[in-house]
C-alpha cells in the first residue's frame, strides 16, 4: 500500500471534504454493511455510534485506506482514497506504536514522515508541543512495553495530533483512559479541531460524548447489512461545555433520542431495513423548531453542577448491553434516585415521520 505524499487543495470553509457512496463490505457470504452514504464537511465533527460489530472500524479504515471496501466509493477532497495519507491521522482502538520505539521516537517518526526537511530541533520541539498535551513528559524516553494501557493510547492520540491532518480519524479514542485524563483531552480535542478547522470521524460507544464533542451523530443501524440510519444534528451552541452541558434541555432531547436509537431502532432497522440516504433530524428541537428561551424546562435543581458529561469509562452507555437497560436520562454515574428523568419526548412529530 502507498503512501500518498501528495498536496491537496484545501476545500473551502464548510465545503464537503469527503463523500462515501453506496460503500458495502462482505466476508464470505456475509454483508456486514451496504448501502453506506454520507458526507463529511470541512471543520466538521462527526460521531458514529452504533452496536458492535455493525462495521463502524471497517468503515474508519476504510476512510483511512488502510482497508478496502468490497464495493462503493470513499472520496477525499475530490480524490478517490487509494491508501493511507498524510491528511489523515488515525488513533487505532489499540494504540499501534511500535514497540521497539521511545515514546519520543514513536511520535518523531510520524512528524518526519509529514516535514521531512525539519531540524531536529523542529522535530523535538513539534512532539514535546503533543507529548505534553497528553500529560505524558515524563514518559519520553520509554518503551510501550513500560507504559499503561492508558499511557499507550496517549501516546496514539499524540502521534495522529502531532502530524496536524486535515482530518482526524479515531476509533474509540478515550476508551482506555481515565475520567481526568479523558476530559482534558476532549476539551483539548475540541479546542484543537475550533483553531485548526480539522475535520474529524470519530467512533465512539459513549452517547455523552458523542454530544459533547459531534456536530452531528451517524447513527448506524446493526448488521448484516447495516447502513448509516440516521444523522442527527447536535443543535446545542458548540462552545459546550462537560460541566454545564446538562443545563440545557436540549440534552436530554439528544440523548434519549440516541439512547432510543440503540436499544430498539437499531435492531429493527438492521438487514438493509435502514434508508440508503439517511435522513438528518433535529431531536434537540420541538417540532423542528428552534426553542424559544424560557419555553423549556430546566435541568433537574438537584444534578450538581459539576457533575461531567462523561466522568468515566463505567459512564459510558455500554451499547452491547444498552437493551438491558431502561434509557437513562441523566449524564451521570449517581444515583438515578437525585435526577427525575424528563418528561419530554425526544421525538417531534416531523421527526417520527422522517423515520418512520
Ligand atoms: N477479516 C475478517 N474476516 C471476517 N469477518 C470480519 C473480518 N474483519 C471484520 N469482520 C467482521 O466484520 C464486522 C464488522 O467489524 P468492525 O470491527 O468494523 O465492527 P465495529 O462496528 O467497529 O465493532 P466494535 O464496535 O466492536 O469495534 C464484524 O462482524 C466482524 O466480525
Amino acid at each position: 500500500m502507498s503512501i500518498e505524499h501528495d498536496v491537496v487543495t484545501p476545500a473551502a470553509p464548510g465545503a464537503v471534504r469527503v463523500r462515501v457512496e453506496a460503500l458495502a463490505k462482505h466476508y464470505g457470504g456475509t454483508t456486514v454493511f451496504d448501502g453506506v452514504n454520507f458526507s463529511l464537511h470541512e471543520g466538521e465533527f462527526v460521531c458514529i455510534v452504533g452496536h458492535s460489530g455493525c462495521g463502524k472500524t471497517t468503515i474508519l479504515n476504510t476512510l483511512a485506506g488502510l482497508e478496502q471496501a468490497s464495493s462503493g466509493h470513499v472520496i477525499v477532497d475530490g480524490r478517490e482514497v487509494v491508501g493511507p495519507g498524510l491528511d489523515r491521522g488515525v488513533v487505532f482502538q489499540g494504540h499501534a506504536l511500535m514497540p521497539w520505539l521511545t515514546v519520543r521516537q514513536n511520535i518523531a517518526f510520524a512528524v518526519r514522515s509529514k516535514w521531512p526537511d525539519w531540524s531536529r530541533a523542529e522535530v523535538e520541539a513539534q512532539v514535546r508541543k503533543y507529548v505534553d498535551l497528553v500529560g505524558l513528559s515524563a514518559a519520553l524516553d520509554r518503551k510501550p512495553s513500560e507504559l499503561s494501557g492508558g499511557m499507550k493510547q496517549r501516546v496514539g492520540i499524540a502521534r495522529a495530533f502531532a502530524i496536524e491532518p486535515r482530518m482526524l480519524l479515531l476509533d474509540e479514542p478515550f476508551g482506555a483512559l481515565d475520567a481526568l485524563t479523558r476530559g482534558t483531552i476532549q476539551d483539548e480535542l475540541l479546542k484543537i479541531c475550533a483553531a485548526t478547522r480539522q475535520t474529524v470521524f470519530m467512533i465512539t460507544h459513549d452517547v455523552d460524548e458523542a454530544i459533547l464533542l459531534a456536530d452531528r451523530v451517524f447513527l448506524m443501524a446493526n448488521g448484516p447489512r447495516a447502513r448509516v440510519a440516521e444523522v442527527v444534528v447536535n443543535t446545542m451552541p458548540r462552545d459546550r461545555q462537560r460541566a454545564t452541558l446538562h443545563h440545557d434541555p436540549q440534552y436530554y432531547r439528544l440523548r434519549n433520542h440516541l439512547v432510543d436509537f440503540l436499544v430498539a431502532r437499531s435492531a429493527q432497522l438492521s438487514d438493509g431495513r435502514a434508508p440508503e440516504h439517511p435522513p438528518e433530524v433535529r431531536p434537540g428541537w420541538i417540532d423542528d423548531a428552534a426553542p424559544a428561551a424560557g419555553e423549556l424546562p430546566v435541568a433537574p435543581a438537584s444534578l450538581p453542577s459539576s457533575s461531567p458529561v462523561s466522568p468515566s469509562p463505567s459512564a459510558a452507555i455500554p451499547i452491547a448491553t444498552a437493551a438491558v437497560a431502561s434509557a437513562p436520562s441523566v449524564p451521570t454515574n449517581e444515583p438515578s434516585s437525585r435526577m427525575p428523568a424528563p418528561t419530554l419526548d425526544p421525538l417531534s412529530p416531523s421527526q417520527r415521520r422522517s423515520i418512520a
